[in-house]
């Protein structure tokens, strides 16, 4: 049997992944351990094969096969835009995407002005001002901190992630427009769907009945 390869993201959904896959017997000790520079991880017994990559990179390992199912959040899915099959979604890292600024901004999001757009998602942002509101802006974009940008004069607003909301709260910033509610979701390589069908058809059942 060759091994079920997984590309996990790094930062905040990692955790919960790994979590969940111990609620249906799927474990990696040797993953937990802190501190550890790893980056693959095999467990042999279950033949299974675990990639840690950065977030963003997720799909791309799962669009070109080199990892068969990817967990990543819907964010990266929406601004990656790869060809994959997106399977499960997994109910945890629940956020939201939202336009944010200073309350003197509404009023140029209403009348549609010409305004600066500071976002670490560039393709999300343009699909919902050109396509959704037809509203032409310009995008600037950033790799964090986005909240600063329309406190230092950078842009009117951001499109960012927003989850307890204390970032946006303790820089005097509010969220204006919804853009979508986010969670992670389980992402499967095209040609592994037919090729691997009973073992991630399985893997897909074994999760529905513990979410
Ligand atoms: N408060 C939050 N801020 C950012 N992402 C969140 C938050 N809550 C849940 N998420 C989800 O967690 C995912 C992983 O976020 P994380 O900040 O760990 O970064 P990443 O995608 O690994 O990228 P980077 O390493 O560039 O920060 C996001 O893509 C999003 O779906
Ligand atoms: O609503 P909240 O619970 O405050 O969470 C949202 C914040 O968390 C994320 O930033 P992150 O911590 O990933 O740092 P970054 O600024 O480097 O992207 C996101 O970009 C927001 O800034």
């Amino acid at each position: 049997m060759r091994y079920l390869t997984f590309a996990l993201g790094k930062g905040r959904l990692a955790k919960k992944t790994l979590e969940l896959f111990e609620q249906i017997g799927i474990t990696c000790e040797e993953m937990k351990e802190k501190d550890s520079r790893k980056l693959i991880f095999v467990n042999e017994e279950l033949k299974l094969k675990f990639f840690l990559s950065k977030g963003p990179d997720v799909p791309t390992y799962v669009e070109y096969g080199a990892a068969d199912i990817g967990i990543v959040g819907k964010d990266t899915l929406l601004e990656e835009g790869r060809k994959l099959y997106e399977v499960l979604d997994l109910e945890f890292g629940n956020c939201r995407m939202c336009v944010c600024g200073p309350e003197t901004a509404k009023d140029l999001l209403q009348h549609h002005e010409l305004i600066r757009v500071a976002t670490k998602y560039p393709n999300i942002a343009k699909d919902y001002f050109y396509n959704k509101k037809h509203q032409t802006v310009e995008i600037i974009k950033l790799n964090g901190s986005i909240e600063l940008a329309p406190i230092v004069g950078l842009s009117e607003v951001i499109v960012d992630i927003v989850e307890t909301g204390s970032t946006l709260r303790e820089n005097g910033l509010n969220v204006l427009e919804e853009i979508c509610p986010l969670s992670a979701r389980m992402v499967v390589n095209q040609v592994s769907m037919r090729m691997e069908n009973e073992r991630i058809t399985n893997l897909i059942h074994a999760l529905k009945q513990v979410l």
